[in-house]
């Protein structure tokens, strides 16, 4: 199997493959130093032919998001035919998949999850970036139920900052905002924002607040703004649903006014805490361990970690940081776990 991914062989031990879309595939992997297991995303260059700068568009994004809701990127690995991404692998697969699983959450699950995704969400836009294609198949779960943000692939970073018009029309149709199908220009946060509150809906209902077979009839519905409010929705619900259904997005609610709705702080009292969890600063105990390791001094590896190459460094300065943060010790395996590929040294 490494034979088809030379690039990888010593450093991941690939598994199944986990997901595979038009022009990518994921597989399951473990990094070789942590025995961590993390998620490969590997694309062709061929098959993704003018779809070749969205790719570059989801590296650059998801190498400056550094937060505790979005999908980590540990290591980019190019070369002449494919891409590879290096992620946080989350084990109980996407939110799409659980709330069928579940028919609807009731408000007090759907809460929990909505507050984890406007913390993204608000982090994503402070940090100059909107997602443009929010929806419950690009929220996995981690094995904490915690979500995590997938799918840069179609964010902005408008020039210029968040005040500046977009106009590729892109995401999933149900998904849309009105301003985004009409093909006028529009921001991609207050897209954002409509595109949760779809999502919001889909959580509490188990079925979309706009649907139909034919694009054109779907789109307007989107654009008349008018869904049906099931009996079970409380009236928070319906107010919040109704701030970000708001076919106006001049009109639409902010994502701060969001962070301050009854609904979202509902039997909590303490607000949304959405700046990222990650530290500016390196950790001490992981340059200590990457410097034993490597047989270098600790300024040195915290040199070279500091340059944030997304190589395998990046990867494994991450990866220890993240059993760290999940309580295991900070160790390094000195023998990389044997895979039934790795040839015994002579
Ligand atoms: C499905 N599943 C079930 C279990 Br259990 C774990 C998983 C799983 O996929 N876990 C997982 N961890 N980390 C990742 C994944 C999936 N995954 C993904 O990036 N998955 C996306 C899913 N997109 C949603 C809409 C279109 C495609 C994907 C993108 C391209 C090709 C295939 C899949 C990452 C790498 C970030």
């Amino acid at each position: 199997m490494s034979s088809q991914y030379p690039e990888l062989r010593g450093y991941y031990h690939l598994r199944e493959t986990i997901g595979s879309g038009g022009f990518a595939k994921v597989k399951l992997a473990y990094h070789a130093l942590t025995g961590e297991k993390v998620a490969i995303k590997i694309m062709d260059k061929r098959a993704l032919g003018e779809d070749l700068p969205r790719v570059k568009t989801e590296i650059a994004a998801m190498q400056e998001l550094c937060h505790q809701h979005i999908c980590k990127l540990y290591q980019v690995i190019e070369t002449e035919e494919k891409f590879y991404m290096i992620l946080e692998y989350c084990p109980e697969g996407e939110l799409f998949d659980y709330i069928v699983s579940k028919d609807r959450l009731d408000e007090e699950e759907a809460r929990i999850f909505f507050r984890q995704i406007v913390a993204a969400v608000a982090y994503i836009h402070n940090s100059g970036y909107a997602h443009r294609d929010l929806k419950p198949e690009n929220l996995l779960l981690d094995e904490d139920q915690n979500l995590k943000l997938i799918d840069f692939g179609l964010c902005a970073k408008p020039k210029g900052g968040m005040d500046n018009h977009l106009l590729t029309c892109c995401g999933s149709p149900a998904y849309a905002a009105p301003e985004l199908i009409s093909g006028k220009q529009y921001l991609g946060s207050e897209a954002d924002i409509w595109s949760m509150g779809v999502l919001l809906y889909a959580l509490l209902c188990g079925y979309l607040p706009f649907d139909d077979e034919k694009l054109s009839h779907l789109y307007r519905k989107i654009q008349s703004g008018k869904y049906e409010v099931p009996e079970w929705l409380s009236e928070e619900t319906i107010d919040l649903l109704a701030r970000m259904l708001q076919t106006d997005p001049k009109r639409r609610i902010t994502i701060s006014s969001i962070l301050e709705h009854p609904w979202l702080n509902h039997g909590f009292n303490v607000p949304v805490e959405w700046a990222s969890k990650y530290k500016r600063t390196l950790d001490d105990d992981c340059l200590t361990e990457l410097a034993v390791h490597y047989g270098k001094s600790r300024q040195h590896m915290e040199t070279v970690v500091s340059r944030w190459k997304y190589d395998y460094l990046t990867a494994t300065y991450f990866l220890l940081l993240e059993k760290k943060m999940t309580g295991r010790p900070v160790r390094l395996l000195h023998r990389p776990t044997v895979s039934k590929n790795t040839p015994n040294p002579k």
